[in-house]
């Protein structure tokens, strides 16, 4: 072990408590980028209020001695053609621009979230109708729905508020759409049910508040668009009119004089950028701090999401970072129940911990790949539901446009850091690579990011490091160094295949830590796949047990020792226990599982199973609550006790008498 993995544990620990201190005292001053937006909305404020009541009347009186003047110190940007200063006019026209655009956000807002609560939430025919419609309409470029819906409404302040309002409607519609989905398919939602709380009053309380968020962002984002169409509409004379003045009139205005006046045309260009510009850097600041938490790199997060996820869970607040249901995996030649992994479910909560296990070919791996969509060379997965992070994957375009939504909201960690490593390129070059191609960051932000994330995950002397190829680290350090570069991007999930498994032991625990630790600090979520219970234990609140291609058991971490699953049993007591008596003898699995093409019928674990009776190989048994507990047996063993019958027992069925090792 190397001198650093030996006290990187150490750093990373004592660093948090440093950090907590730092955290503290600045908890109250807001961060630059927020007080540089708080500054910009403030400005605009005040671009709304003061120029009409300082400049309003002589704005919009004519000066018959000061006609088309160039600027000068007197007008800052000359005059127009009946005498009145440029910049003031611009300055006032303000109000109507800035005002009309957010009225019209907030039409489209509302419509948007009436139609899309009906797409999510109405019966089947109705909503397929209206989420068919919503469908078309996003597919016209909003301008020309504006003006077509000015034709409509008339021209004038009132119909192009509403032209453009009502232009915004779909993509609202659509936001809401699917982040009502999947707040309706949450576990909190089922529950108000089972309370009776139905209708608007269910939509209202428990669906709402999770979409406010992402209709909220996409609001921001779009109020930049919603100027510049006013600006369009007037441009085109179907906006504003005198005596009203916006900046899309004073453009009109101004381009008939470009060549003899250009400042007329300036003034109104250069306000629409800057408060365009204003406009979506409130829209990327409030998309960015959704997206990202406290993390190991110094930045901070809301308190309210620092980690407790059985805050999360106890409340019923918010959706599943990731759910997905009847999740299959295909590979050719093998479908239907020979299909390497058949009916895969999971629901995952931000900052929750998940452990994943099963015996070597019960199909982990191709659940994780096709859960993050990585599907594996020669396999096709598809799931009947599969929401990430407020996106319904299943509704994005497999492919550039799928890759490009989840870059850096998912952070791989796999088993063998050297082969997720490139050999011949300097890690700090690999880590800066990601995040830069993702386009999160600058080249310079994303280097110094990477040696804050270094340090975080402890490696000493980082800024140093950055240079050193895989093969300068220890293969603890390694491991390291792809946490670190999984969590370059803060993502909100962390999948690790096994990522312990070509450590040795002290490496192994320090590893893990730094899971646990970086998943706490973050937020994110962890997906855990592992052949050791002991560290799935250690780490995860939750585990599936997955056994052909299935999972047959979903229960608490807690509870291993109490599973109800003959599997899980015997998975449990096949580990080494430090209390138990030394002359106890370790629980086999006789055989071993069988390859998707020969699998049994009815329950695959049946064969090797001691209390399989003659129903076991009739049907398959689906995942059922049994206690707290999520089982998939026709004769589960009752709580508390022991299977009764020994594992290592004689079998039942012609398969392979091979022993495997029954850790998972
Ligand atoms: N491309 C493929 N085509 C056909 N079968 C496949 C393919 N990939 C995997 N399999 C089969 O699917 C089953 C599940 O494989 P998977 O790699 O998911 O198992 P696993 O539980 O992750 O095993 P391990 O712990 O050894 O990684 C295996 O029996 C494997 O042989």
């Amino acid at each position: 072990m190397d001198g650093n993995d030996a006290t990187a544990q150490g750093i990373v620990t004592g660093g948090h408590h440093s950090q907590a201190r730092a955290r503290s005292r600045v908890r109250w001053l807001p961060r630059p980028r927020t007080a540089g937006v708080l500054l910009i909305l403030l400005c605009l404020l005040l671009l709304v209020l003061l120029p009409e009541l300082i400049w309003g009347h002589s704005a919009r009186t004519p000066a018959p001695s000061a006609l088309n003047q160039a600027p000068s110190a007197d007008h800052w940007l000359g005059t127009d053609a009946l005498g009145r200063d440029v910049l003031e006019r611009t300055l006032v026209a303000g109000r109507l621009s800035i005002s009309l655009s957010v009225l019209a956000l907030g039409i489209g807002v509302v419509s948007g979230l009436v139609l899309g609560g009906l797409a999510a939430a109405a019966g089947r025919r109705i909503a397929t109708v209206i989420s068919g419609t919503i469908a078309v309409l996003v597919a016209f470029p909003s301008l020309m729905m504006a003006l077509f819906l000015a034709v409509i409404f008339g021209s004038g302040a009132e119909g192009s508020t509403l032209a453009i309002g009502f232009a915004l409607t779909p993509y609202f519609a659509r936001v809401t759409e699917n982040a009502s989905r999947t707040a309706l398919v949450s576990d909190y939602v089922a529950a108000a049910r089972c309370l009776g709380v139905r209708g608007p009053v269910l939509y209202a309380r428990h669906v709402l508040p999770s979409v406010s968020g992402p209709v909220l962002t996409s609001a921001s984002v779009f109020s930049g668009t919603t100027l510049l169409a006013f600006a369009s509409l007037s441009f085109l004379g179907l906006g504003v009119t005198d005596p009203s003045i916006d900046w899309g009139s004073m453009l009109d205005n101004g381009l008939g004089q470009l060549y003899t006046n250009p400042a007329l045309a300036l003034g109104p260009s250069l306000a629409i950028v800057i408060v365009a510009i204003a406009f979506n850097t409130i829209g990327e600041t409030l998309t960015s701090d959704r997206r990202r938490r406290r993390t190991v790199h110094g930045r901070t997060a809301p308190p309210e999401r620092v980690n407790d996820n059985r805050k999360d869970v106890g409340a019923g607040l918010g959706p599943y970072l990731l759910r997905v249901e009847g999740l299959a995996v295909e590979a050719d030649g093998l479908r239907g129940g020979n299909a390497p992994v058949v009916d895969f479910g999971l629901s995952l909560r931000a900052g929750e911990r998940v452990g994943l296990v099963g015996e070597s070919g019960s199909g982990k791996s191709l659940s994780i790949v096709s859960l993050i969509k990585l599907d594996a060379p020669g396999t096709t997965a598809h799931a009947d539901v599969h929401y990430f992070d407020g996106d319904d994957l299943n509704k994005i375009r497999a492919g550039r446009v799928l890759r490009k939504r989840l870059a850096g909201r998912i952070g791989l960690v796999g088993q063998d850091p050297m082969s997720a490593l490139n050999p011949v390129v300097g890690i700090g070059s690999q880590m800066v690579e990601e995040t830069v191609v993702h386009g999160h960051r600058s080249r310079r932000d994303a280097k110094r990011l990477a040696v804050r994330v270094l340090e975080a995950v402890g490696i000493q002397g980082a800024g140093d490091r950055l240079r050193s190829r895989p093969h300068q680290f220890s293969g603890g350090m390694r491991q390291r160094v792809a946490i670190g570069m999984a969590l370059m991007d803060d993502p909100a999930l962390i999948v690790a295949d096994e990522p312990t498994t070509a450590l040795d032991a002290t490496v192994q625990l320090q590893v893990l830590e730094l899971l646990r630790k970086s998943t706490e600090d973050t937020n994110a979520a962890l997906l855990l796949v592992s052949h050791d219970l002991g560290v799935i234990a250690n780490l995860c609140t939750r585990v599936l047990v997955m056994y052909g291609g299935r999972i047959v058991e979903e229960l608490e971490a807690g509870d291993l020792r109490r599973a109800q699953h003959p599997y899980t049993r015997a998975l449990v007591e096949s580990v080494p226990d430090l209390e138990a008596a030394r002359e106890r003898r370790l629980n086999t699995i006789p055989g071993r599982p069988p390859e998707p093409a020969n699998r049994p019928g009815g329950c695959v674990f049946a064969p090797r199973c001691p209390r399989a009776q003659a129903d076991c190989v009739e049907r398959v048994p689906q995942l059922e609550q049994s206690g707290p507990s999520r089982v998939a047996c026709f004769h589960p063993i009752p709580d508390g006790r022991s299977p009764g019958t020994t594992l290592s027992g004689p079998r039942r069925d012609g398969g392979s008498h091979e022993g495997s090792s029954a850790h998972a």
